[in-house]
């Protein structure tokens, strides 16, 4: 029998707690969306508020050519105005890509108790994590999403406890990506004057958490969110997007791409993937790189799949403005603290823009 979505705990406990999820909910039937799901207006995206604009990809294998400072260039200047940038000829191989894509639709088009195995509280790991919306007990409106993340820590504990569909193709994409993030770090950091040794590498990307997104197709795509208004905690994020669209980034300043305040689409383009500047690297960077505020639309058509990479330090690694970079600004404009507590505070809330990043201002809020 079809659940009841007219009282709110009944859903609640059929999407949330028994881990049926949105797809769950879509695949009972249902001919428009639960008032739970209902975006306040100021929050929901009409597909022409935003303008289309064509980002060029970066070609990461020139790094190594003689438009070496061209490509440094571009890296720079899109980490210092929209946060969000894709590259091509990154290093992993698009084959793997296609297979990311086919791991993550395996996985979600399995039966509900085959996911639930892996929600909070009954989880084998607690680096592997079955989920619905982002924090769905502190938010007023839910996400139009499900995903599963899977916390790196060793290639046995993958192994043992990754969901079988995912393992394989995941560490792979890990592995393979991993000299990528590096090198942009490399790029990003050396242009403020900081070489990168290997144990800054270890300590601003030490920690990796990748994630499959799967947007199931909504009724109501014009009063939902498949993830609202935020920007990722971490260093940088790896993305791979499927090619139905519905990734928007905000304008910080006026740039190239558009004028502050607007809305831009990030593209699918086949066999690239994209690299956002996370609120760690913005703090490093002590402002001069943006960490991007960003949001996903639904769509009544298809179901989207993303598969990010959070590249992110430790729990216990010390954050703060890097002192190279303090020295020449002549100020510090964020505080040092533990990205352990960092987290905590960003996953304690529902997304709200940029609001995160309150945390680590010099006086805090
Ligand atoms: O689905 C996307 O394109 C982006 C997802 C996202 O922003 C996130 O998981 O943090
Ligand atoms: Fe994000």
């Amino acid at each position: 029998m079809a659940p009841s979505f007219d009282n709110q705990s009944p859903l609640f406990d059929f999407v949330v707690k028994d881990g049926n999820g949105v797809k769950g909910m879509v695949d009972s039937g249902l001919s428009e969306v639960p008032d739970q799901y209902i975006q306040p207006p100021h929050e929901r995206i009409s597909k022409l508020d935003s303008n289309p604009h064509v980002l060029t990809p970066i070609d990461l294998s020139q790094l190594d050519g003689p438009n070496h400072d061209q490509v440094v260039e571009a890296l720079v200047k899109a980490s210092e105005t929209l946060g969000f940038f894709q590259v091509v000829n990154h290093g992993v191989p698009v084959e793997l890509l296609e297979r990311v894509k086919d791991a993550a639709h395996q996985f979600f088009n399995q039966p509900p108790e085959k996911k639930a195995v892996y929600l909070k509280g009954v989880s084998p790991s607690p680096f592997v994590k079955y989920g619905t919306s982002f924090v769905p007990e502190k938010e007023k409106a839910l996400e139009w999403k499900d995903y599963v993340s899977m916390v790196y820590t060793s290639d046995e504990e993958a192994i043992k406890y990754w969901p079988e569909k995912c393992k394989e193709p995941v560490l792979e994409f890990l592995k393979t990506s991993t000299k990528m993030v590096g090198r942009i770090l490399e790029v990003l950091l050396g242009k403020l004057g900081v070489t990168l040794d290997d144990s800054m590498a270890d300590t601003y990307t030490g920690a990796r958490m990748l994630n499959m997104n799967f947007y199931p197709t909504c009724p109501n795509p014009e009063l939902t969110v498949g993830v609202g208004r935020h920007s990722d905690m971490g260093t940088l994020t790896v993305l791979l997007q499927d090619g139905i669209g519905g990734l928007y980034v905000k304008v910080e300043d006026d740039c190239d791409t558009g004028s502050k305040g607007e809305w831009i689409e990030i593209p699918p383009i086949p066999s690239a993937l994209v690299i956002n500047i996370g609120d760690t690297l913005q703090i490093l960077s002590n402002g001069k790189y943006k960490s991007a505020e960003h949001r996903v639309r639904t769509t009544s058509t298809q179901s989207r799949v993303s598969i990010p990479i959070f590249v992110t330090p430790r729990q216990t690694d010390k954050i703060g403005p890097l002192p190279q970079v303090v020295e020449k600004d002549g100020v510090a404009h964020y505080r040092e603290f533990l990205f352990g507590e960092y987290m905590n505070n960003f996953f304690g809330k529902a997304h709200e823009g940029k609001k995160s990043l309150d945390f680590a201002q010099k006086t805090a809020p």
